[in-house]
């Protein structure tokens, strides 16, 4: 069976086994002729891939009552593979939602690390900086590169670890943020695992 989670900035397919990824802004859905089976929260792709038969969405198979209408599809799919913990999508935007006891507690969107070094940057070229990763959140910074860090890093971490749950990390950026949140568990295909839930459910697979 072949999946697709559509991002903003990757097709994420995954073959049976098999993971791979391919850019939203160069690959061409007709590229594949078998049936796929996806979700998308990207608007531009979503028109390209509208008519293609083989291109099957799921997202109207998901029982949404748990959830708030605008909610991202990727999001439901993470949150349906979970039972109790604190599910962290490192992509081009970082996605954060909270499942206790198969209860969703809601989550929140904070700029991913390209969009946010990207805004560093735009505010004055002394802000040019790709972020560190191996600083020590416990001691305020005392240098420039330090200083966006902790900014946009320490915030992160400070609010998930309030929620006292185990965190698991997905997404193109999950072994980076895996550096800050040490306890973490990193499962790259997390989204793929709510994916074959939500099929599974509807009696689709
Ligand atoms: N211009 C960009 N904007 C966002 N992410 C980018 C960009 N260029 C490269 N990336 C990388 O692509 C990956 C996006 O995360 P991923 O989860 O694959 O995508 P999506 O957000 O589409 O689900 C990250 O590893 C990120 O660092
Ligand atoms: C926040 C997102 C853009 C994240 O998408 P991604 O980083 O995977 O490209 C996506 O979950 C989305 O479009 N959400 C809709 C708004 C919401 O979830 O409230
Ligand atoms: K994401």
């Amino acid at each position: 069976m072949l999946l697709c989670d559509i991002g903003n900035t990757s097709y994420h397919f995954l073959d049976d086994e098999r993971s791979f990824k391919e850019s939203v802004g160069t690959f061409n859905p007709q590229n594949i002729q078998e049936k796929v089976y996806y979700i998308s929260v990207n608007h531009a792709v979503n028109a390209e891939i509208a008519n293609l038969v083989n291109w099957i969405d799921i997202s109207s198979l998901i029982n949404r009552e748990r959830y708030y209408e605008t909610m991202g599809i990727d999001r439901i799919a993470a949150v349906e593979a979970v039972e109790n913990a604190i599910v962290v999508d490192a992509g081009s935007a970082v996605t954060v939602d909270a499942v206790k006891e198969g209860v969703y507690m809601g989550g929140f969107i904070y700029p991913g690390m390209k969009a946010m070094q990207k805004s560093y940057k735009d505010i004055s070229p002394a802000l040019d900086y790709s972020f560190n990763f191996e600083l020590n959140l416990d001691k305020m910074p005392k240098n420039s590169q330090d200083a966006i860090s902790y900014g946009y890093l320490k915030t992160l971490y400070t609010e998930v670890m309030l929620h006292n749950l185990p965190v698991i990390l997905t997404g193109g950026d999950a072994k980076v943020f895996a550096k800050i949140f040490k306890e973490a568990d990193v499962d790259e295909r997390l989204v793929f695992k709510g994916m074959k839930k939500i099929l599974q459910k509807a009696d689709r697979c």
